[in-house]
């Protein structure tokens, strides 16, 4: 006979907090099922989630959520409590638009309170949550769950400082599986397996009364000198265990660690044994292709290891040239960079802040390093950028993956603000490389600039096919024959490029002859770009970045200062949070597709009474990003 539906019968916390003990492997079991069913086909973080099964079991028994509060750092880890707070029946949808986030929501349930999937956050959520409900008269319980990798991130030492110090009640489920990607780098990743050992080679746990009931072991324990109640090391499958330690941290009477052991990937061996990342995070089932008997496409290749190939190259010319990573050396396309050159590749943990300024001194020492991150993530390094590279002149290259639309991790993954932040550093040179001849070409340009931070650019995903020039004029590339008289002037960013001379063939159709340029280097504007607008009546660059700050923003303030007469359109990403979405399908929403650029030329050009509608219509308005300002 099988086993009753346990997870189909869970509304949220209460129906898990009724089960019997002797039921929850079972519950666990469903779980994992679940889990392996459905993110293999949907893509998402199947590791981190099946390692705290139990541990989210646990937690909703033990606390009273959503009245307590439970914070999950970066929130990848967080599928198995959407399952257990009334969400498991539309698992299936996630991270596609309109359905579940692969990351905690506060519109899908009030159990959700950060959104964020930036590493390092939430204990210093934890602070302020804990010291709010204080003021607030509300005697709840504040639990953050952190990963170890994520407590290689500068914010989480900055909380720590003041959580220790307050003697308020705040519970820290410290999930550690050793991993961040990779194994967790660091001395803190020692200190705790040196914590583990000696537990493990400690029999006597015995525990002191006066604090949350501690191993008695002999090595120092840092948590505890910092002024917390450390409970563990607990193991994070064991459910009678980590009810009894959580427990325990639910009574303590000032702020506690529990240290609990997980595995990445618990109870999946393929996920077990992934020597890469024990799956940290998968790719979507491939969709079915209609078997046309047409020759399969020829296989892409994917930024990254464009960047990461064209690297290694550099690195045999050049032992100048080292890597830095933030506890992404794969995902960053630093493998291989790695695996020749172990000695030049430095991984600081998840902590961008780190990684640039040790840059900075890397290169005040005659280095040139690379600093390969995600766009997204330089953010919280831009006072490094500006003021310990950029201030100091100093040569370090910023590479950035995907930069622009990601896709299905949603809003705190888009890389839509570097440039916006990087044009206001001074002395910075920014380039966006179109495909990988350009990416591989502008790479070797940025090493070989020596005067300053230099930084690069592109997607996720694929590299579009290569799209030639047809001349070069300074370091622009123009990707249209030269016409004369030309009234429209595309200025492309990046791979925007493959649309840009698809939009222009279609408005030479519409006898609207359009010149398009590539600047490769977008940022700072260049004299050769600014006489190219003076030739022309509209000007729209297209940009994968956020319009305020952008490269059209840019360019129209240089056109106005100038006093030219041209019109200049920015057509970019709003200044907003982009929903989960495919990247195709939101770049188009934000008119960044051939018919938006289609519309926005001649919707000016009919405007301006320099064009009519073939038709004599009406032309359809598209909404104008710019007003979600
Ligand atoms: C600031 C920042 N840098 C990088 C990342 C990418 N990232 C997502 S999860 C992860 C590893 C997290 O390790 P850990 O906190 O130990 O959680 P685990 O996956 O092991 O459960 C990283 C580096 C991020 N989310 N935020
Ligand atoms: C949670 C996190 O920040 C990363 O794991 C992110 O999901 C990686 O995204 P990619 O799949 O684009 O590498
Ligand atoms: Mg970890």
């Amino acid at each position: 006979m099988s086993a009753p539906d346990l997870l189909g019968r869970i509304a949220g916390p209460a129906d898990v907090k009724a089960l019997p003990p002797a039921a929850l492997p079972e519950l666990a079991a469903q779980i994992r099922r679940r889990l392996i069913d459905v993110v293999s086909r949907t893509g998402g973080h199947l590791g981190p989630n099946l390692g705290v099964v139990e541990l989210t079991i646990a937690l909703h028994r033990v606390f009273d959520a959503p009245r307590d509060r439970i914070v999950w750092d970066t929130g990848h880890q967080s599928y198995v409590h959407k399952m257990l707070t009334g969400r498991a029946d539309r698992l299936g949808t996630l991270r596609t638009a309109g359905g579940l986030s692969g990351y905690p929501c506060r519109a899908e349930s009030p159990h959700d309170l950060v959104e964020n999937s930036h590493a390092s956050t939430a204990l210093s959520y934890a602070d302020g949550l804990a010291r709010g409900l204080e003021l607030t008269g509300q005697r709840r319980h504040t639990v953050a769950v952190v990963g170890d990798g994520a407590l290689t991130g500068g914010m989480a030492w900055e909380a720590l400082n003041n959580i220790g110090a307050a003697r308020r009640r705040v519970v820290i489920v410290l999930n550690d599986n050793g991993r961040s990607y990779d194994e967790t780098v660091g001395a803190l990743h020692a200190h705790l397996t040196a914590l583990r050992q000696d537990a493990a080679g400690n029999t006597d746990h015995s525990t002191d009364g006066n604090t949350a009931g501690d191993a008695d072991g002999s090595a120092p324990n840092l948590l505890r000198i910092l002024g917390f109640g450390y409970v563990g090391p607990v193991d994070g499958h064991d459910l009678r265990a980590l009810d009894t330690a959580l427990r325990r941290a639910h009574d303590a009477h000032g702020p506690v660690v529990v240290h609990v052991v997980t595995s990445k990937g618990n109870g999946y061996a393929p996920a077990e044994q992934d020597p890469a990342d024990r799956m940290h995070t998968v790719s979507p089932a491939p969709k079915p292709t209609a078997v046309t008997g047409d020759p399969p496409p020829a296989p892409k290749q994917a930024w990254t290891d464009v960047f990461g190939d064209e690297l290694v190259a550099i690195g045999e010319e050049r032992a100048d040239v080292v890597a830095l990573t933030a506890a992404m050396r794969l995902p960053a396309g630093l493998g291989a960079f790695g695996d020749r050159f172990p000695h030049r590749l430095v991984d600081v943990g998840i902590a961008e802040q780190h990684a640039v300024t040790c840059a900075a001194g890397l290169a005040s020492v005659g280095l040139h390093p690379v600093v390969a991150v995600y766009s997204t993530f330089l953010g919280r390094a831009f006072d490094q950028v500006l003021m310990d590279v950029g201030l100091h002149r100093l040569p370090v290259t910023f590479v950035l993956d995907r930069a622009g639309v990601t896709g299905p991790d949603g809003p705190s993954h888009h890389g839509m603000w570097d440039v916006s932040l990087l044009q206001g550093v001074p002395g910075l040179r920014l380039a966006a490389p179109r495909d990988a001849v350009r990416l591989r070409e502008l790479l070797r340009e940025a090493l070989a600039h020596e005067s300053g931070p230099t930084v690069l650019r592109y997607p996720k995903g694929s590299a579009p096919a290569p799209v030639p020039l047809h001349s070069r004029v300074g370091s622009l590339d123009v990707l249209t024959p030269r016409r004369l008289h030309s009234q429209v002037l595309l200025v492309s960013s990046g791979p925007m490029a493959t649309v840009a001379v698809a939009a222009a063939a279609r408005l030479a159709e519409l006898g609207v002859p359009a010149t398009v340029v590539d600047p490769r280097w977008t940022h700072p504007i260049t004299a050769d770009l600014m006489s190219l607008v003076s030739e022309h009546d509209l000007v729209i660059t297209l940009e994968d970045n956020a319009i305020g700050g952008g490269l059209g923003a840019a360019l129209s303030v240089a056109a106005h200062r100038a006093g030219l007469g041209t019109r200049v359109i920015p057509l970019g990403l709003p200044v907003d949070f982009l929903p989960v979405g495919e990247r195709d399908e939101l770049l188009r929403a934000c008119g960044l597709d051939v018919e938006g650029v289609l519309h926005t030329v001649t919707d000016a050009l009919w405007r301006g009474a320099h064009w009519s509608a073939p038709d004599g219509g009406e032309r359809p308005l598209l909404p104008d990003p710019l007003l979600q300002m």
